[in-house]
């Protein structure tokens, strides 16, 4: 047997996978859009608010008080008439200011007198008073007064204005982006395609459902692959358990028209892993050829024949120990996928190990650990084919080799979530 390739070093690996060009942009319906990512800045369409509006319910009032109280009310929606000075309408949060109104008087603040038909300002003690009611004969009425002009409205314009960038190309598509979007007046998007993923899972030991019998073991990876990657931007298509043997997974591999083929398991140099004879049979290129990482060190990426697009597609191999299968998606797949959709890189997220992180010696390990106050500490169950450690985790940490001490910071990524 020959000793493999060099291992790609772990930050070159996870760079390579990243280093491709993102799929073309095409136009979605909002509903369709979520996660997606904009293949072009979002720009207002309108300004936000598009009219001075109400930010409470209340009365608009027009100068000083107290108001003659003038007109039915203005709801959200309605189209308000002008308001002469010295008026006040009822108005509803969210409805258009009328023209002429300068302030918004909350309804908790002022206080409606049916007898003299004027609306009086409470918001600072008893304020103006109702000449012939609440007056002693002979003493002065206070000075009229008014809410400070603009208060409790939002100005038209005060979130954007019409042309505004609101965000920039990249930007994975959010439920609160679908919002912003909405609000800014669109009906459709132009995002990324989002890559296409057929996955194939491998090995004749697999049961799909039931207790493990016989020497055979319940396959982890069809489960916990496909909304993982769904959730990173993929569309994936899993197809049915494939039996070992060449020629089922050269066809699997030579027959997919996907953008990114993920495999599980036949990484390494057992007597039926054969991914790469079948790679070599469908002419694929090695760009990554095992990496230096526990777990998952035989994990690859390759560069398949162009499709009919003239596009370069790509196969993730992952192993099939599922904590190395992770390991291999964490630094392959998910970079790759990422990438090919458009999405803009989050940067990395660091934090404090609170207690030292075991490494390896030569290579670097992602190991599961959870959150522990605002630093990281390491979780039992963490063997190349244990899920039960990362079921609890809040992260991966990339550990250094040799390890990290207590009080290191180190980058967490993300666990598998949907
Ligand atoms: N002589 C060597 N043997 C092994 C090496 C090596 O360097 N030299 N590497 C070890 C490492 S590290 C890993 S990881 C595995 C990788 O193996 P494969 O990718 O070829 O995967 P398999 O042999 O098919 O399976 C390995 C292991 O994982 C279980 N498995 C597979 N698929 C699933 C699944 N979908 N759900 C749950 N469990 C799965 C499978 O039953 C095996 O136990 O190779 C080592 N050997
Ligand atoms: O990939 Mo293996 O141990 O590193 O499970």
């Amino acid at each position: 047997m020959t000793a493999g390739p060099p291992p790609t070093d772990w930050e070159k690996a996870r760079a390579t996978a990243r280093d491709v060009p993102a799929l073309p942009p095409v136009a979605r319906d909002l509903a369709d859009a979520l996660g997606h990512a904009l293949a072009e800045p979002l720009t207002a369409l309108t300004d936000l608010p598009p009219f001075d509006t109400s930010a409470m319910d209340g009365w608009a009032v027009a100068g000083p008080g107290p108001w003659r109280l003038d007109g039915s009310g203005v709801l959200a929606g309605g189209q308000p008439e002008p308001l002469r000075p010295g008026a006040a309408v009822p108005i509803a949060t969210g409805a258009r200011l009328p023209e002429g109104a300068d302030a918004v008087l909350r309804r908790e603040d002022g206080e409606a007198d049916a007898g003299s038909g004027l609306l009086l300002d409470r918001s600072a003690g008893p304020g103006p008073r109702v000449p012939g009611r609440d007056m002693a004969p002979g003493s002065e009425a206070a000075p009229g007064r008014e809410p400070a002009p603009g208060r409790d409205i939002r100005p038209r314009g005060q979130e954007c204005r019409a042309g505004d960038p609101l965000l920039p190309a990249g930007t994975s598509v959010t439920p609160t982006v679908l919002g912003l979007a909405a609000a800014a007046g669109y009906d459709r998007l132009t995002v990324h395609r989002r890559p296409r993923v057929d996955l194939l899972v491998l090995g004749d030991e697999l049961l799909e459902t039931g207790l493990p019998r016989d020497g055979r073991i319940r396959d982890a990876l069809g489960q916990l692959l496909p909304p993982w990657l769904s959730g990173q931007g993929a569309d994936v298509t899993a197809r049915p358990l494939l039996p070992d043997g060449f020629g089922p997974l050269y066809e699997a591999v030579r027959d997919s028209t996907a953008d990114v083929v993920v495999t599980t398991g036949s990484t390494a140099a057992g007597p039926v892993d054969f991914l790469h004879d079948a790679l070599r049979a469908v002419g694929a290129r090695l760009l990554v050829d095992s990496v230096a990482v526990r777990p998952g060190h035989p994990m690859l990426l390759a560069e398949l024949p162009p499709g009919a697009d003239g596009r370069a597609r790509h196969l993730v191999g992952l192993p099939g120990n599922p904590l190395a299968a992770v390991a291999g998606a964490v630094t392959l797949a998910v970079p790759l996928l990422r990438r090919l959709g458009g999405h803009a890189d989050a940067g990395p997220l660091d934090a404090v190990c609170a207690a030292a992180l075991p490494g390896h010696p030569r290579d670097t390990r992602l190991l599961p650990v959870r959150r522990a106050g605002r630093a990281v500490v390491p979780l039992p169950f963490d063997g190349p084919a244990m899920l039960r450690g990362l079921a609890l985790a809040d992260g991966l940490a990339v550990v250094p080799p040799g390890g990290a001490e207590a009080g290191a910071v180190v980058e967490i990524l993300d666990v598998p979530r949907p």
